[in-house]
């Protein structure tokens, strides 16, 4: 039996630059993991199948979660002749901007490159995880870094200035498809990446809370307007920076002392069942 922890992350900013041939959007990124995981525990079977087993309703426990879909590529692109019992132990909202599944994939990578012993590095898991989603090759590495094409370039950056962050995720589960494809790329509000890059290289809080911005936020912001409500609440109760999170619901807000941090969450919680107050990892975790 192995355990690995599968981490969320948060986008500290997000910009979209154009549409590519293929569909997916060329978008620069500058992402963060975050200590709200899930935990996913391999057990090794005598056949080949591959099961998900998961107490979360909303987690698929077939070849659509991106968990077994990492499992089964591993089986394939390397001949292994073994199965697996991934048990999904969920803690992160399903389908919340915060890559639960994505970071399920990367766990499982990680693990199965163990328990089967094949011996790959973190780029060759990395490249695996791309064709699983955009998001699995940023979890594979965690900590913070700036990623570019489609989402899985990935260049690893400082840990960001220490402060706390507040989750907030309204009741509601956004299709990151769904977002993109109502996205008008004329009217997309640019964020400054190389600004917010600079801001963690300094380690100049004043500076990321100052370049926080997500081209999807409007997207999302008129579609679903209980997520607008939320953000306008954590300003009111002190945050002193807010933004939704990837292709949302979750919006997040920067706090740097610790004694704001319980007026925020509790002022929060009044209207929103899940609210967390968590860290940010910072740099890269060792190797699972
Ligand atoms: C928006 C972001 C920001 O971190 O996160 P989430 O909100 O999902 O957490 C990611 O880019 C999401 O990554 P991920 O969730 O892995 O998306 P994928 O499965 O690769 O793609 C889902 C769909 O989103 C669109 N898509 C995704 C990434 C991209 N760069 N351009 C796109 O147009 C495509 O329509 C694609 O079919
Ligand atoms: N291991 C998993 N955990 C959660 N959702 C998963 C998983 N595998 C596949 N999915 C599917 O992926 C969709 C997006 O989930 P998730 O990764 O949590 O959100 P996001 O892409 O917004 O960060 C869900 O609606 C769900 O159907």
């Amino acid at each position: 039996m192995m355990m690995v922890k599968a981490p969320a992350k948060i986008n500290l900013s997000l910009d979209v630059l154009h549409k590519r041939p293929d569909g997916f959007h060329e978008v620069e990124m500058v992402m963060t993991t975050v200590d709200l995981a899930d935990r996913i525990e391999l057990d090794e079977t005598k056949g080949t199948r591959i099961r998900i087993i998961s107490h979360d309703r909303f987690v698929p426990s077939d070849h659509r979660n991106l968990a077994y879909k990492a499992a089964e590529k591993l089986q394939k692109k390397y001949n292994v002749k073994k199965g697996v019992d991934i048990t999904i132990h969920k803690q992160i909202p399903v389908a919340a901007g915060l890559a639960g599944g994505s970071s399920d994939a990367a766990a499982a990578l990680k693990g199965l490159n163990e328990l089967w012993s094949l011996g790959l590095s973190n780029d060759e898991l990395a490249e695996v995880g791309s064709e699983i989603g955009s998001d699995v090759a940023f979890c594979i590495y965690g900590g913070t870094a700036l990623a570019t094409g489609r989402g899985e370039k990935i260049q690893e950056l400082p840990t960001p200035p220490k402060c706390w962050v507040i989750l907030a995720k309204p009741s509601i589960g956004v299709s990151t498809a769904d977002i993109y494809q109502n996205l008008k790329l004329e009217k997309v509000d640019h964020p400054n990446t190389a600004k917010m890059v600079q801001a963690i290289e300094e380690g100049d809080y004043q500076g990321v809370c100052d370049h926080l911005g997500n081209a999807l936020e409007s997207v999302t912001l008129q579609l679903y307007p209980e997520v607008k409500h939320i953000k306008e609440q954590m300003q009111r109760f002190g945050a002193d920076a807010v933004l939704m999170s990837g292709s949302g619901p979750t919006v997040f807000g920067l706090v740097q002392y610790e004694s704001k941090v319980h007026r925020v969450v509790n002022g929060l919680r009044g209207f929103c069942d899940q609210v967390f107050a968590v860290r940010m990892l910072g740099s890269r975790a060792p190797l699972a």
